[in-house]
């Protein structure tokens, strides 16, 4: 539309608003637009419940450290001491912090283990607080967390890194299919004990897996409980690159904050495209194993198994 008049200054400024934008395509401006606002009021929210400052380092979670920085939000698994074993509680803070980081107005996403783990997978004692209802309820309880907890990654909508800093073990392995790309130290290992739990995979891994490295290499991680290195990892599909310990840090984090600086909304937009064929799917395999483990939980093979580790008579 022509320029209008210097004393229509609603207009004037539009049409400046628009002109400056140059020849950006109307549905990327509108998208934009929501995503400034959207990051406004998800700010705006949590400056209200947080400390004055603390716009860095965000909620406070017990088992995880959150940061923000550098477009890219960072959650890092925090009980170095149980080897980032996943309590029923640390389950619940992922899920939130993951929901407010896909809210944020980072570019990307890293999930990260402290210390020499990157997480020993499912916190074994987590299945010996058992409710009123008993040991059945417990199991149902347990499912119905572990669906929610898998459709967070399942729907997360930015790219989702994982730097695997050390072992990785149960579904802090599964998870793995479900991140967009894995970064791991030669320190790293990958092992789905299942059978030896007396369990069955979880983490979309029964489809995701064979998808990834083909069912004869998936048969021998999710139903013979093969431990892969890093670098078998890598070669299979699971893992996107390996790098040598002593600068894993250093070039994953160069490489993150280089990716952070790409346009936010095409790698959203990608994602949605790669991710949406495959969503019903995953949400489907999700609720089908969730609901073959619930049986398997209160099976004699996964308790005498779970009741040897916390007694100390095992190990992985
Ligand atoms: C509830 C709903 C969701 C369920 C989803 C289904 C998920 C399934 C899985 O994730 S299956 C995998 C489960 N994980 C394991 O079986 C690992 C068990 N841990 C071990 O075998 C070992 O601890 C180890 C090999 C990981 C590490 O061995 P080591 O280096 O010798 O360290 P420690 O054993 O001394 O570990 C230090 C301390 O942490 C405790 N710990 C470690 N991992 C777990 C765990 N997964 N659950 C509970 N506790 C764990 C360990 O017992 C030690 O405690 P202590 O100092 O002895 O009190």
């Amino acid at each position: 539309m022509p320029k209008p008049g210097v004393f229509d200054f609603i207009n004037k400024a539009k049409w400046d608003a628009w002109n400056a934008l140059g020849s950006l395509p109307k549905e990327t401006a509108r998208q934009n637009y929501v995503d400034l606002v959207s990051s406004l009021s998800s700010s705006s929210e949590s400056s209200s419940q947080g400390k004055p400052g603390a716009d860095r380092e965000q909620q406070e979670y017990e088992n995880l450290v959150v940061t923000s920085e550098d477009g890219i939000t960072k959650i890092m698994f925090n009980r170095p001491t149980r080897k980032n074993a996943i309590s029923t509680q640390m389950y619940q803070e992922i899920m939130l912090a993951l929901k407010a980081a896909s809210k944020d107005d980072s570019t990307i996403t890293v999930v990260t283990g402290n210390g020499d783990y990157y997480s020993s997978g499912n916190d074994l004692a987590n299945f010996t607080d058992i409710p009123p209802g008993g040991v059945e309820e417990k199991a149902k309880q347990s499912a119905i967390m572990l669906r929610d907890f898998v459709d967070t990654f399942i729907d997360f909508p930015k790219p989702l890194i994982a730097v695997v800093n050390g072992p990785a073990v149960g579904i802090s392995v599964t998870t793995l299919g479900l991140f967009d790309a894995v970064y791991a130290s030669d320190k790293a290992t990958f092992h789905t004990p299942f059978s030896h739990l007396g369990l069955s995979p979880e983490g979309c891994a029964s489809y995701t897996f064979p998808k990834i490295m083909g069912p004869a290499k998936a048969t021998e991680m999710l139903i013979f409980g093969k431990k892969l290195t890093a670098r078998e990892a890598c070669a299979q599909g699971l893992v996107t690159e390996v790098f040598p310990d002593s600068t894993f840090q250093k070039e994953v984090w160069t490489r993150l904050k280089a990716y952070s600086k790409l346009p936010q909304n095409s790698m959203r937009i990608s994602k949605q495209v790669i991710r949406k064929i495959e969503k019903e799917k995953l949400h489907a395999v999700n609720a089908e194993e969730c609901s073959v483990l619930q049986k398997r939980w209160l099976s004699d093979e996964c308790m005498n198994a779970t009741m040897n580790f916390l007694s100390k008579r095992s190990k992985l």
